[in-house]
């Protein structure tokens, strides 16, 4: 193509160098400088034309690969939400299940997994002021064979909160197991809490339970009370107050023992 041109340019220059030859085939030259002119600029034409379609695809790729990416963040962010609540609802079940492994499913009392930590705590803290009462149901077997087991569980919710009510702020109750509680005392005074004592076993003493079937139901309890004393561990603390509701149970039931 540069030869092409260079062949043009040639002639060219010869023919105005004979300018003054109206024959001279200059117009001809011209003729074919422009008709050159034209292809090039055809050809230019052309190459801009499939730059601009290339430009356009290149545009509407971008589009397409932004709004693929904006797809893909709100899906994450979509996502990113589930898994907030999902988080939130397993914290929340896993308190509601920690909670629940501490609460008698009968009573609705603290259980004795509770009543152990508890115990841990008050005894780190202040043991010299602790003192323990293991309450049990006395003759309880004969009210599940008289009145039927649901019976026998209503009387034990019932006991459960009567201990609870009687003891009040002074102590903290748990079902330790079966027909037995106890209680803690952290801060009370030695007589305050055998007073509470005594006053509980006349409580469930004079206490009636329906039977539902025209029958009031009577039973009373045994108290095991023990108190800390120097270089006591927890264990030492629970069988000393063990010891005592057995002694109460074998000298006649219905009673407090003080360990
Ligand atoms: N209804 C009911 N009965 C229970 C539950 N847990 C333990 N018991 C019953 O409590 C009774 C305890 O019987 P025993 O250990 O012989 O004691 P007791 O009859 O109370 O006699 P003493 O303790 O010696 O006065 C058993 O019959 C158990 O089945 C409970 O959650 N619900």
């Amino acid at each position: 193509m540069k030869s092409d041109i260079k062949a043009l340019e040639q002639r060219v220059v010869s023919a105005l160098a004979d300018n003054h030859n109206l024959e001279h085939p200059l117009y001809d030259v011209l003729d074919e400088l422009w008709q050159y002119n034209q292809n090039q600029w055809s050809r230019i034409e052309q190459m801009i034309r499939v730059s601009d379609s290339y430009q356009d695809m290149i545009l509407q790729r971008e589009k397409t690969l932004g709004e693929r990416f904006d797809k893909h963040l709100r899906q994450l962010e979509k996502i990113t939400r589930i898994s907030d609540r999902y988080q939130t609802a397993l914290r929340e079940a896993n308190l509601e299940l920690e909670q629940a492994s501490y609460i008698d499913a009968l009573t609705g009392l603290p259980n004795r997994r509770k009543m152990l930590r508890r115990l841990k705590t008050e005894f780190e803290m202040r043991p010299e002021s602790l003192c323990l009462a293991m309450i049990d149901i006395d003759h309880f077997k004969r009210i599940n064979d008289e009145f039927g087991h649901l019976m026998g569980d209503d009387v034990l919710v019932s006991v459960g909160n009567l201990i609870e009510h009687t003891v009040g702020e002074l102590g903290h109750i748990a079902r330790w197991g079966g027909e037995e509680f106890l209680v803690i005392f952290s801060q009370a005074g030695q007589l305050e809490v055998e007073r509470c004592l005594e006053q509980l076993a006349k409580v469930i003493r004079e206490a009636r339970f329906d039977s539902g079937e025209g029958i009031s139901i009577r039973t009373t309890i045994s108290i095991g009370k023990s108190h800390y004393q120097t270089g006591d561990t927890i264990d030492a603390l629970i069988t000393r107050a063990d010891n005592a509701l057995y002694q109460a149970k074998n000298s006649g039931r219905d009673r407090v023992v003080f360990g």
